[in-house]
């Protein structure tokens, strides 16, 4: 990005959001005094369950919700003061796919432009077609494209204005592997050329390859807000089961440093991630303590749910 360009993309502070309840439906304190700094030029991936708040503070950052207090700067710009400043640097793909389903995707971007009082000669139509793979489909209505092109027409909306941050709400729920692939390689391809990325997803695993750093949101608060590498570290999604030929009375001195736990009185239980031993050193270690083993089984638990308990107790 040029000279001026802000070196955080958005700056959060004390964000607060309480939803008055109407019609019925209860009030909801949706953001519970949110903190984030999202470097310019990075990657960033929100992750969190269902109503955790991602899609509020997204809609803040947008301009959509206004916020009940705290600080908010896109780009440097405070959405409440200058709404329009904002939605010229950021682009939103929404969950929902909201196109009009009679509508030819050229004509759609060609809309979006036009809105944005961007000239015909400055449009970048056939470029987003065609990064997107959506060139041969240009005059086609949105109704008989694919869900997955459908999405990316949806990104395309979203860059028509050439803007330095993109939010990407949940991009690939619903989307097939090699769909996601594609669409996570354009991200890259955008990020490289400098633009800075919000995404919000479900799914560690589309954090993991996509992402710089990552927070997790839980319940309207940040558990955690690290490095991708770092944030791994701490989780330990596989166990190892060691069935024992003699009955223990407790775990052996030389193993306590792998923390396992007597799961009745023949099965040892290890649980190692990323940043502790491998099996390999565990089993040299129980062989060295003089245990004999009848048998071994490995497991994986659900990298999404280990990584989720793990904040939710922090
Ligand atoms: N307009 C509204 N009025 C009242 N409560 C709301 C409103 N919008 C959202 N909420 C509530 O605020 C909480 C956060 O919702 P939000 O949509 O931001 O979560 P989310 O993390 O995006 O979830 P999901 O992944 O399901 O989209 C939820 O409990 C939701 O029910």
């Amino acid at each position: 990005m040029g000279e001026g360009a802000p070196a955080a993309a958005i700056e959060i502070a004390g964000l607060e959001k309480v939803y008055s309840g109407s019609g019925g439906r209860a009030g909801k304190h949706a953001l519970k005094g949110v903190s984030l700094t999202i470097p310019r030029g990075s990657i960033f991936g929100l992750l969190g369950p269902n109503g955790a708040g991602k899609s509020t503070l997204i809609n803040i950052l947008a301009g959509l919700v206004r916020k009940s207090s705290g600080q908010v700067r896109v780009w440097d710009i405070d959405p409440d003061v200058a709404p329009r400043a904002v939605r010229a640097s950021i682009g939103v793909v929404p969950q929902e796919l909201t196109l009009d389903p009679y509508f030819p995707a050229r004509a759609a971007l060609e809309l979006q432009a036009g809105l944005f009082g961007i000239p015909k000669l400055a449009r970048r139509t056939d470029e987003l077609l065609a990064a997107l793979g959506l060139a041969d489909k240009a005059d086609a209505p949105a109704r008989s494209l694919s869900g997955g092109m459908r999405r990316r027409l949806m990104v395309a909306k979203a860059l028509v204005h050439h803007p330095p941050v993109l939010v990407l709400d949940e991009p690939t729920a619903g989307v097939d592997v090699a769909l996601r692939q594609q669409l996570w390689a354009y991200v890259q391809d955008l990020n490289r050329a400098g633009t800075t990325v919000l995404l919000t997803t479900h799914y560690l695993h589309e954090a993991e390859a996509l992402c710089d750093r990552i927070a997790v949101l839980a319940d309207g608060e940040i558990r955690a807000n690290d490095t991708t590498d770092a944030l791994l570290r701490r989780v330990e999604d596989k166990a190892l089961t060691i069935e024992l030929a003699v009955p223990l009375a407790e775990v052996p001195e030389a193993l306590c440093r792998f923390h396992p736990v007597l799961a009745g009185p023949q099965a040892l239980v290890f649980r190692y991630g990323r940043s502790s031993g491998a099996a390999d050193e565990i089993l040299a270690a129980v062989q060295s303590a003089g245990l004999v083993v009848r048998d071994l089984t490995t497991s994986q638990a659900d990298l999404e749910q280990v990584f989720l308990d793990l904040f939710r107790r922090s």
